[in-house]
């Protein structure tokens, strides 16, 4: 698989992150009940890192939490694969009843991670809202989810792949198309 085309560089994606923290505080109307709960494995990062913007912001420290989801996809080219998003592990200490959840990932795609996560969160309970960040939307969803804040929509083809790099996972912060 070769890279294609470099979409964003490290200062595209610190201003994605600044952009989405307004986003979710003016959508919220602040900081109130907010809990930011990231799915592994860039999710954790990305939540991460909007909870440090909105400190800088606002000065309050919302929580958050972690998700570890699988998707068993054997070959993201081959459209009769059948994939299926398990819930590996659930790290969320904080209760989510009544809180407005905010599910952060690194690439949305057919859906089928966020749905299991959204599974997993009313499972723990009744929260007053579930909304989803992604760095990158990339279209071809296979249900009918869609993300409150969007990093950079990449419309691709089903061949192609999207890597995002995160320093804290890998060395250095960059989103890549891959073919
Ligand atoms: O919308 P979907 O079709 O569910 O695809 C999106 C998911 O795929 C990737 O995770 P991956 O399973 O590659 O795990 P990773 O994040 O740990 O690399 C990505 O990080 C999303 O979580
Ligand atoms: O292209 C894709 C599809 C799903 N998950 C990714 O990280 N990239």
């Amino acid at each position: 698989m070769n890279e294609k085309t470099k979409i964003l560089d490290d200062a595209a994606i610190s201003r994605a992150i600044k952009r989405i923290s307004h986003e979710i505080l003016e959508k919220n109307k602040g900081t109130e009940d907010l809990l930011l709960v990231g799915i592994k494995t860039r999710g954790t990062p990305l939540a991460n890192r909007i909870q440090q913007q909105i400190k800088e912001i606002e000065g309050v420290d919302v929580e958050t939490g972690e998700l570890d989801i699988s998707l068993y996809r054997d070959d993201l080219s081959n459209k009769d694969t059948q994939d299926e998003a398990t819930v590996n592990q659930t790290n969320i200490t904080s209760t989510v009843q009544g809180k407005k959840v905010v599910l952060l990932d690194d690439v949305l795609y057919t859906g089928r991670t966020v749905r299991a996560a959204m599974d997993a969160i009313i499972d723990l309970g009744r929260p007053k809202t579930i909304q989803l960040g992604v760095l990158v939307d990339r279209g071809h969803r296979e249900l009918p989810i869609r993300a409150d804040y969007v990093g950079k929509n990449i419309p691709t083809a089903t061949n192609e792949v999207i890597k995002v790099k995160l320093s804290e996972v890998d060395e250095q912060d960059e989103v890549s198309i891959y073919e």
